[in-house]
């Protein structure tokens, strides 16, 4: 429980944290109070064993058992509210922090599968730290508090009950401990299990042509959502009956601490060595401590799954973010080096593969460079390092003679427009996807680049023009389309560099000649580095980069790489043979 008030302490910022303070104060002195009314009935039934009865101290110890009942119950109220002014405090706190954070971790540290469990945290993850302090941290530290005052009192009573009570406490705690340990291994994997559902359930509807076209709705060998729909209810179950099972053991350890000690208080007041008001007293204690006990492991596996909350927005907050320059540096000019590049992905354990290893190119400003090569040769990953997805894990990039590092990722954005495979559109207008770039476009702006990127026939066509909404991630537009809008986004946001990942799906040819006269206009003064995948677009490259296992195997132009008959050779034939062309001279698409 420390641990998770330290947790709740870190995360929150100074008036949270001053009001956190105030709370478990408020609520320490609740459950003192509570123990100590019930310790006092003990001297007031005294009062009442001698003859005449002793009227005055009883009116004493009734008073003050009236005035601790009436000051816990004030602090219950205080810190009832005050517990929802930190659950607001950590709600606002966690949002903003979050949200600060993750808009400074590395564009490329958010992977499809990502977006399952960070939707997850964002939403229920905050709402069940938010919980702790609004509803479960009063329960818990009564809990905790009303039975050490009593625990500490009954020593005052008798000696030997004190003694009893101490090791049923100790007892007690180890079960909570084992009931807790459970819940938290069993809700790691549920919370696990249920993140990449979410995951998938995006991708199953996204998917849909896809896994229909192909019939494996119901393929559970594919690793579809219904097997890890099936997954996250074994694990839901598992965590069900697991916790179940550290439930009943900690109820049965308190209810043989309860009969243990009524037996001890007895077999001690039969034999005399304690009194009847000593025994009264210690009874009373005794089932009173049931109530805030009972709560306790009743409540103490929501508390593990929310403390398990706050390990989780923790670890994101401790994911790195990209280091950015207190004074960015500005670049001269837009001509492009690589020195010695290696890259690694998500290298913390050291183990993963080399993707890129090694890599020296130099690109001169407004140079059209196409990079080729095979599959996972990492095109798109020198794409990414260009725009400063990541950092390089050795070597360096420069932009105009400055390291991306030294520019900073807005730097590095302002100098860069980038165009990808899976172009994302918001749910908007064509307009709006268009204004991303430039809000402050004028009409004439967006007609202009419409006409270059030929995205003026798309408009023209569609019955709302620029008003048409494009639908969620723009699913109403075809893929030539939604490049043709990127391409006209670029455009508009009229940066010296443009990275360019050529969609691999093919086009219609209507699509094909579009994309590729827009992409020519788009070289017209601008350094421009495409993954190329069309022939058309590779032979118009000033230069060629062929890529191979994260190394630069060929470069040059098309003529000479042609004529060298190594790797490029080789695909330039496979893709004439793909596309069932003949090689004619001009070897031209
Ligand atoms: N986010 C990522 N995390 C871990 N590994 C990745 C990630 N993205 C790519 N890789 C791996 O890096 C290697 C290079 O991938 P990259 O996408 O750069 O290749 P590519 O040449 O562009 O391939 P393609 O032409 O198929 O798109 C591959 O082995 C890929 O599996």
């Amino acid at each position: 429980m420390i641990t998770m008030i330290r947790y709740l302490d870190e995360l929150l910022d100074e008036r949270g944290r001053r009001h956190l303070r105030v709370m478990l104060a408020a609520q320490a002195g609740q459950g003192i109070l509570q123990g100590l009314g019930f310790l006092l009935v003990a001297p007031l039934v005294t009062t009442l064993t001698t003859t005449p009865p002793d009227w005055s101290r009883f009116w004493l110890w009734a008073g003050a058992i009236a005035a601790a009942v009436a000051a816990h119950h004030a602090l219950l109220a205080w810190s009832t509210s005050l517990g929802y002014v930190v659950g607001t405090d950590v709600l606002t706190s966690f949002h903003e922090r979050l949200g600060n954070h993750l808009a400074t971790l590395p564009i490329g540290w958010f992977r499809g599968d990502r977006t399952g469990p960070i939707g997850r945290m964002l939403g229920k993850g905050t709402m069940d730290v938010a919980n702790i302090p609004a509803h479960l941290l009063r329960h818990v530290v009564v809990g905790l508090t009303a039975p050490a005052t009593m625990i500490v009192g009954s020593f005052l009573l008798d000696w030997r009950i004190g003694a009893a009570f101490t090791a049923g406490a100790l007892l007690c705690a180890l079960a909570l401990r084992l009931l807790m340990a459970i819940v938290r291994r069993n809700d790691d994997d549920y919370d696990h299990d249920i993140g990449v559902s979410a995951s998938r359930i995006v991708e199953y509807a996204r998917q849909q042509p896809t896994l229909r076209a192909y019939g494996v709705l119901d393929r559970p060998e594919l690793g579809t959502l219904e097997e890890s729909l099936i997954r996250q209810q074994g694990s839901q179950s598992r965590l069900t009956i697991r916790g179940a099972w550290g439930m009943i053991a900690f109820f049965g350890t308190l209810q043989l601490v309860v009969t243990a000690v009524i037996a001890l208080t007895v077999g001690l007041t039969l034999n005399g060595s304690i009194s009847l008001p000593v025994m009264i007293g210690v009874l009373v204690v005794t089932l009173r401590m049931l109530d805030p006990l009972s709560q306790l492991g009743e409540l103490a596996g929501t508390v593990q799954i929310n403390a398990d909350a706050i390990g989780r927005v923790r670890a994101l907050l401790a994911v790195p973010p990209l280091p950015e320059p207190a004074a960015p540096a500005e670049p001269a000019g837009t001509a492009i080096e690589l020195s010695g590049v290696r890259f690694r992905y998500d290298d913390a354990d050291g183990g993963a593969p080399t993707v890129l290893d090694g890599i020296d190119v130099d690109i001169p400003a407004g140079s059209f460079t196409a990079v080729v090569g095979p599959s996972g040769a990492g095109k798109s990953t020198l794409l990414k390092l260009l725009g400063r997805f990541f950092d390089v894990t050795e070597g360096s990039i420069r932009i105009g003679g400055r390291d991306v590092r030294e520019l900073g990722s807005a730097g590095v954005s302002r100098l860069t427009a980038q165009v990808f495979q899976d172009v994302y559109l918001f749910e908007g207008t064509i307009a709006d996807n268009l204004r991303m770039a430039a809000p402050h476009a004028t009409d004439a702006d967006l007609d202009r680049v419409a006409r270059i990127a030929r995205l003026d026939e798309v408009v023209e066509r569609l019955p709302d023009g620029w008003d048409t909404r494009v639908g969620e991630a723009g699913s109403t537009l075809s893929g030539g389309e939604k490049q043709r809008v990127s391409i006209a986004r670029a455009l508009l946001k009229d940066a010296p560099i443009v990275l360019l990942d050529e969609a691999t799906a093919a086009l219609d040819p209507a699509n094909e000649a579009a994309v590729a006269d827009a992409i020519a206009e788009l070289a017209r003064d601008r350094t421009v580095i495409v993954v190329a995948h069309r022939l058309s677009t590779v032979v118009a490259a000033d230069h060629i980069l062929v890529l191979d296992h994260g190394r630069i195997a060929e470069r040059g132009d098309h003529d000479s790489l042609l004529a060298a008959g190594g790797t490029y050779a080789r695909f330039w034939h496979e893709r004439l043979r793909a596309r069932g062309w003949q090689l004619t001279p001009e070897g031209t698409a």
